[in-house]
């Protein structure tokens, strides 16, 4: 692991409308000096820039400010009001010390730790600032922050320098960017690789102390990761030298991989990942490994962490380098073909806009395939002058997979987005995956909790229970002999209205039997292992009377009536 020693700090010198952004900023300044990491930043005494810089002094922390001579000696216009004077800080002596100056000579221990560097343009302390640092941390602010904040990641992405951006997201005052870098992703202007060079910590709501260390944590886990492989807007993956098929081979093999003697298209040794540093595991213990050519389907109940282990699978989130998807780090050295189509996308502002469905479809590069597009433009049945805003769920998601499936994929994960289809949509989309994964050797990893018509779909199965998967490696489907004592046993077939010993009645299907039959299993694990943490889910009895129950109780005239 990198331990960053300074970081540069980006932030308003307004304090913000909010309470929480002084209180972010402080914590903040607090974090770094408790990692012995100097801070670096614009060189203001107010607002949030002065709130950050004080912290770290008052904790004990080195500080470097950098000032352009300009801000110095003139007023600014804009956030300050009328009678606020932009000062110099009390160390810069005058507007002509130009250079590093220690301060403030009554201070002596607190301005040792604090130096200002007074410099001739605004460019000039971003490339000081920058130069000084291991990376950077946004905090909310207006435009210079939003200035500083996009060049740094321009910086990083034309391989300038490579230096990770994290952005503190008090009171989800980022939330808007973040939207703004996904459609951007979405829609082809910023690569998934480009998305890495940033990183969004916190929500609204979220406590000031521990999104500050977060943050701190998070640049670490960035700088470790830029550290090893570099990133820049090069395409770094044809500089290096391919991956050989012999260094795949040399991987540790498991099970249905080994005895095919293949390399894998996806690996997951062991797996165990936390949303934060502090958060419970929402993965233990993970193991998949998938030859090409694989359909695999993730059965488990809400919760179980199918979708996390699909997102670590696409390189969304930073995880264990052991993760590997066609012998590569996934998240630091992702190889091409990895499409990931999940339900937030339909939920996306974006595509809920007045666009008509050639257009996006364009927009994304489908006339790039459009053989393959023809193609599934007839399977999914669209419309290409619907419009997006007045079309239903269903043919809002065709629309999505029909973009998301035009180019070739190797390795597609799929979370859950065959649900709004209609019957005949669904089989036919699983006949041509199937077809696909047959004829170019492509590799699916399906999460659903709809098992009618996959009979003969998938290849393998997997299932997932509270965060873990419950067998070393993926189970061939139909299962072989000596794999099926890993299954809950599956009665005969009945065609009876009843359905047979307890199955899923008149629709009989091993694999749905099969799945109910975990679930159950896994509700009995889960309650037992709540019941152990002391928590439980549902009504409770012994909770005390609400104050709206009381004021009801007490003005309960229609029961009085009765009385
Ligand atoms: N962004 C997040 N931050 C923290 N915890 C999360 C986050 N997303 C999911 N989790 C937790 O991780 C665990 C696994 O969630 P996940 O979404 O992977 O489950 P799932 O199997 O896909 O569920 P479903 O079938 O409902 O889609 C859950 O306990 C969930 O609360």
């Amino acid at each position: 692991m990198v331990s960053p020693k300074a970081i540069c700090v980006f932030c308003g010198s307004s304090p913000g409308k909010s309470a929480v952004y002084l209180k972010t900023a402080a914590a903040l300044g607090q974090a770094l000096a408790e990692h012995n990491c100097k801070l670096i930043y614009g060189g203001g005494e107010r607002g949030c820039m002065g709130a950050v810089a004080a912290a770290a002094i008052e904790s004990g922390g080195q500080v470097l400010g950098v000032i352009p001579r300009v801000m110095v000696t003139t007023k600014p216009h804009g956030h300050l009001g009328e009678g606020q004077e932009a000062q110099p800080p009390e160390h810069a002596h005058s507007a002509d010390d130009v250079g590093t100056r220690t301060l403030n000579q009554q201070q002596a221990d607190r301005n040792s730790r604090m130096e200002t560097i007074i410099v001739e343009t605004m460019h000039e302390r971003r490339c000081t600032m920058a130069a000084s640092c291991d990376g950077f941390i946004g905090l909310p602010g207006g435009y210079r922050t939003f200035e500083e904040v996009m060049e740094m990641i321009n910086w990083a992405q034309l391989g300038v320098h490579s230096k990770p951006v994290v952005l503190l997201n008090a009171n989800g005052f980022w939330n808007p960017f973040r939207a703004m870098i996904d459609t951007a992703v979405e829609d082809g202007f910023i690569s998934e690789k480009g998305r890495r060079f940033i990183s969004f910590i916190g929500e609204k709501g979220d406590d000031a102390k521990s999104l500050a260390k977060e943050a701190v944590m998070e640049l670490e886990n960035l700088m470790t990761a830029f550290d090893k492989d570099g990133l820049g807007y090069r395409d770094w993956d044809s500089l290096k030298e391919p991956v050989k098929e012999e260094a795949i081979m040399a991987e540790p093999l498991a099970n249905s991989a080994k005895e095919l003697g293949q390399p894998f298209a996806v690996s997951v040794p062991d797996l165990t990942f936390s949303y934060s540093p502090d958060g419970p595991p929402a993965l233990t213990h993970v193991n998949l490994s998938l030859v090409r050519g694989s359909r695999c389907l993730l059965i488990g109940a809400n919760g179980s962490g199918k979708s996390t282990l699909l997102r670590l699978l696409a390189g969304k989130r930073l995880c264990d380098s052991s993760v590997r998807v066609f012998g590569r780090d996934v998240f630091r050295d992702a190889p091409r073909g990895i499409t990931y189509l999940g339900t937030e996308w339909a939920m996306n502002p974006v595509v809920r806009g007045d666009i008509v469905v050639s257009h996006f479809l364009d927009s994304v590069g489908g006339y790039r395939h459009k053989a393959r597009r023809d193609r599934l433009l007839d399977i999914l049945d669209i419309d290409l002058d619907w419009h997006m805003h007045q079309i239903s769920d269903g043919e809002r998601r065709r629309v999505q997979l029909c973009m998301g499936l035009m180019e070739e994929w190797d390795l597609l994960l799929l979370d859950e987005v065959t649900v709004d289809l209609d019957v005949q949509v669904r089989s036919d989309l699983l006949s041509f995956l199937e077809e696909e994964t047959k004829q170019r050797n492509a590799t699916i990893i399906y999460a659903t909790h709809i098992f009618d018509g996959l009979q003969k779909f998938p290849t393998h199965i997997v299932h997932m229970r509270l965060g873990s998967t419950t067998t070393s490696d993926a189970l061939n489907w139909p299962p072989s002999a000596a794999q099926m004592h890993l299954i809950p046993p599956i009665p005969a077939q009945s065609n009876s209205p009843n359905g047979g010993a307890g199955s899923a009645g008149d629709d009989f299907s091993p694999l749905l039997h099969i799945a109910l039959q975990w679930l159950r299993e896994d509700r009995v694990a889960r309650i037992e292992k709540e019941k152990q943490e002391g928590r439980k889910r549902g009504a409770r009895s012994n909770t005390e009377t609400t104050d709206s129950e009381k004021f009801f109780r007490k003005y309960d005239y229609a029961k009085g009536a009765t009385r």
